[in-house]
């Protein structure tokens, strides 16, 4: 494998240095002279980060290649700068046998963009009744340990009481879609309260979410398992994750891009694309978890990519396929929401985009320090760069992007993953310039 060389990159709590990379590996941090055989990564005023790992994405292969493939959805992960997701099990067939979670694996490694790391489904068929075959799945190549029914919720306790003592024998963890279904059935679409009263839509009220979520934790304290919150929606849901990490609860939580942005008030024009599972809430949700993530209290970004075509996604409000397009812009948001306002520093970025998500689904090789001897998976930003989203230039497959038309300051300008540059926006030919913190490089990290 050719040599790789990042130039003058800004790294965590450290000066600018240059770090090079061979056979996959940082084998060199410093100031470093190397011959025309090396390719070069100008990163000068780039901050570096440890590859991005987002625990949740929708892929959609096998079954709906029209909305996305791994190709597509692996392309959109390095251009987002992701180097590794883990790709939901509501594909069709369901990925509930170790076979199907062995061929996800293989087709993500043909692609060789990202590490696309399979997810499991709790119950057969995401049908809420059967467990999966989730010890084959975990023994598989594939080696499984993050089991989901997202897209439903494992409603039924005993089905979920027996799920989490089963992954507790293999170091697994259930990621839950926290909804319970009697009292946010198929037709809740929209936020209950003042918004889906005028709208006339049906509304889906935190409660369903904060119930179960109070219910699972108790379960993963009696089980001694492990229960990761999928997409946390409101302030209900913070106070009950708060509450059980301060009792020794084994339980972790991830917030999307959107639910940290986006409010109910957006579905006023009934636009589609603004329906998602769990539904936009008020902003006093929006700003609990934003507190939430910079606490702590919420452990990591995952973006719920969830590619639609058009034929799906393009209907009466009601009617719409849930979810929209997250992995190329989740930095930006992040940036842009918590970054500028200071709520989140660099480090802080590294730790809930990448370090943490890398934790809670055991991918021991990503979320790394970048320092020599670990794996060469590297995230270039620059925090200043204005990124302008078109929707129509996405690398999914679809277009149901709720931020087309966004300015956000903060991008993604390369990718690097197991050594190998998977994107760049230019970075092989940005003309030098000062970094900004001329003389404690990486102090404002
Ligand atoms: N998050 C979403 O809005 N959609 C998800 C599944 C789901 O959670 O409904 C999808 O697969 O499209």
């Amino acid at each position: 494998m050719s040599r790789l060389l990042i130039r003058g990159a800004r790294l965590l709590g450290a000066e600018a240095a240059d770090l090079l990379v061979d056979d996959g590996v940082i084998r060199e941090v410093g100031s470093i002279r190397v011959g025309s055989d090396v390719e070069v990564l100008d990163a000068d005023g780039l901050v570096a980060l440890p590859g991005l790992v987002d625990l949740h994405v929708h892929l959609r292969e096998p079954g709906r290649e029209d909305a996305e493939t791994i190709a597509t959805g692996s392309a959109a992960a390095a251009a987002g700068g992701y180097t590794a997701v883990f790709a939901m099990a509501n594909t069709s067939p369901v990925t509930d046998t170790a076979e199907a979670a062995e061929r996800v694996l293989d087709l993500g490694r043909a692609c060789g963009l990202t590490e696309v790391v399979p997810v499991g489904a709790v119950t057969k068929g995401l049908e809420g009744g059967e467990l999966a075959e989730l010890g084959l799945m975990a023994r598989s190549r594939a080696a499984v340990r993050v089991f989901s029914d997202d897209g439903h919720c494992v409603h039924d306790a005993r089905v979920m009481r027996r799920a989490l003592e089963y992954v507790k024998t293999f170091g697994g963890v259930i990621s839950q879609h926290a909804q319970d279904p009697r009292l946010a059935g198929p037709d809740a679409c929209c936020h209950e309260g003042e918004v889906s009263g005028r709208l006339g839509l049906t509304g889906w009220p935190g409660i369903a979410e904060e119930s179960i979520v109070a219910r699972d934790v108790m379960l993963a304290r009696h089980t001694g398992s492990r229960v990761h919150v999928a997409h946390v929606s409101t302030a209900g849901t913070v106070e009950v994750i708060r509450w059980a990490k301060a009792q020794g609860i084994d339980v972790t939580a991830e917030v999307t891009p959107h639910h940290l942005a986006l409010t109910t008030d957006l579905l006023a024009g009934y636009d589609p694309v603004y329906k998602v599972n769990p539904p936009l809430r008020p902003t006093e949700d929006v700003e609990a978890l934003r507190a939430a993530l910079a606490d702590g209290t919420i452990d990591a970004v995952a973006t719920d990519h969830a590619p639609h075509a058009r034929q799906d996604k393009e209907h009466a409000f009601p009617d719409a396929a849930f979810g929209m397009l997250g992995l190329e812009t989740a930095l930006s948001v992040v940036s842009e929401v918590l970054v500028q306002p200071g709520l989140l520093d660099w480090a802080g970025v590294a730790r809930v985009m990448s370090s943490a998500p890398a934790r809670i689904g055991g991918l021991a090789a990503q979320g790394r320090p970048l320092s020599e001897g670990s794996p060469a998976h590297v995230t270039l930003v620059d925090p200043d760069r204005e990124l302008t989203v078109d929707a129509a230039e996405s690398r999914s497959r679809s277009r149901n992007n709720p931020w087309h038309g966004r300015t956000f300051r903060g991008a993604v300008v390369a990718t690097v993953y197991g050594g190998r540059v998977t994107f760049d926006r230019g970075a092989t030919s940005r003309t030098h310039r000062p970094l900004t913190t001329a003389s404690t490089p990486g102090a404002d990290l």
